[in-house]
């Protein structure tokens, strides 16, 4: 039984918090090296207030370390950052005013969720009165009012990152750093928080910097996405940008497992690119600045591809592999004579499933068709 006695006022927990309390911030060449080792390489980036930015790539990428920067956990060779206006790439981390979640929650063992959540606000020196009001509200969001007076350890996993979301939340910091929260947890939990996070952080407008390197959490979550490699970013974009406008075979590929055709570049006809591919067919793509006759690969999603009669696509083949998965099938498609013989894969609704050994073609709009220069073979 929860003592009454310490529990919060119920009308004082009405959510009132403002909505746009996020600040813009912008990372100007931002540089860290570890002996011989480069780990962040003049990553600069604008983020605007309000908006849900991930940092996605492989590990080893240079995530962690460019999120550390901005914490003040790290101490940059070069580069600067500012939060708000404010530079902030030389102060301590507390004074940087942000608010983090790892994927270690962090909480203190012996202290109620109550307290683990007012304890940014008492360290502030937030008055009694205020700490309620805001300790009641941030619960109340999160759903959490009714565990205020457990212990970490009388709750789950989710639960307790919730917590943790909330001692960050408390505040109002204007940007939230996250690195890889819901990484402990299992699928089903990770979506529901998923979903929590994001509704949270559109309600209060907050500046969100996320680190993962799953891509579909990363797709669900962001207003951009910045796809990190070897330290770099690769491109910053909007999911969409990025699934129909890949600029590097490795974003096409990381995002979305493109297939990769290989071909040569035969023609540039006002908005088309048309490649003939090494397997026969001819394959017609956004425009690209690569010269005619270079050796290229025309890149397309396997959920951007669609099948029509054979001999009338860029491609014909036999069916090899059909596998259902959920709502969709996943479907293999062995091209028929040509050089190429790797196998082109797919992504179709579960209704428009062909039959194993089939005969089809395949077709994808130009728009979806990404052609990039094969640099390891001439391009
Ligand atoms: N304290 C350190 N000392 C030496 N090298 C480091 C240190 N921290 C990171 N690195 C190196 O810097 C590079 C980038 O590491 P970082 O942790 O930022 O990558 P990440 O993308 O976050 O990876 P992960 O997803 O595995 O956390 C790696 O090569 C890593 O080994």
């Amino acid at each position: 039984m929860p003592d009454l006695n310490v529990m919060p006022d119920p009308s004082l927990t009405v959510p009132s918090m403002p909505t746009g309390t996020g600040k813009p911030l912008s990372v100007t060449r931002l540089r860290k090296t570890y002996g011989g080792v480069t780990a962040v390489d003049e990553v600069s980036m604008e983020i605007a207030a309000g908006e849900f930015v991930t940092f996605l790539g492989a590990s080893g990428s240079g995530k962690t370390t460019t999120l550390m920067m901005i914490a003040g956990f790290c101490e940059p060779d070069s580069g600067s950052i500012v939060v708000g206006g404010r530079d902030v790439t030389r102060l301590a981390p507390q004074k940087r005013g942000l608010g983090f979640v790892f994927q270690q929650y962090l909480l203190f063992p012996h202290m109620t969720v109550w307290d683990n959540v007012a304890f940014p606000l008492t360290l502030r020196g937030v008055s009694k009165a205020d700490q309620r009001r805001r300790v009641g509200e941030t619960l109340e969001m999160a759903g959490l009012s009714a565990m205020a007076r457990r212990r970490p350890r009388e709750l789950s996993g989710g639960q307790q990152q919730r917590v943790a979301l909330c001692r960050a939340l408390v505040y109002r910091p204007p940007v939230i750093l996250m690195d890889e929260p819901l990484g402990a947890l299992d699928k089903k939990l990770r979506d529901q928080l998923q979903t929590e996070i994001k509704r949270i952080q559109q309600e209060l407008g907050l500046t969100v910097i996320y680190v993962t390197h799953d891509q579909e959490e990363a797709l669900v979550l962001s207003d951009r996405i910045a796809v990190m490699r070897d330290g770099r970013i690769d491109q910053f974009d909007t999911p969409q940008e990025l699934f129909e406008r890949p600029r590097t075979p490795f974003v096409a590929d990381f995002l979305g497992a493109a297939n990769f055709l290989p071909g040569r570049l035969e023609a540039h006809t006002g908005e088309i690119t048309t490649v003939r591919l090494d397997s026969g067919g001819l394959i017609t793509a956004r425009p690209q600045a690569v010269p005619d006759g270079a050796r290229v690969r025309a890149a397309v999603q396997p959920g951007r591809l669609v099948l029509c009669p054979p001999d009338q696509g860029f491609c014909t083949g036999t069916v090899e592999t059909v596998t259902y998965v959920g709502t969709l099938v996943r479907v293999t498609v062995r091209p028929l004579g040509g050089a190429d013989t790797e196998p082109v894969r797919l992504e179709l609704p579960a209704g428009r499933a062909p039959s194993f050994g089939e005969r089809v073609g395949l077709t994808a709009d130009p728009a979806n068709v990404s052609v990039f220069p094969d640099t390891e073979n001439g391009g």
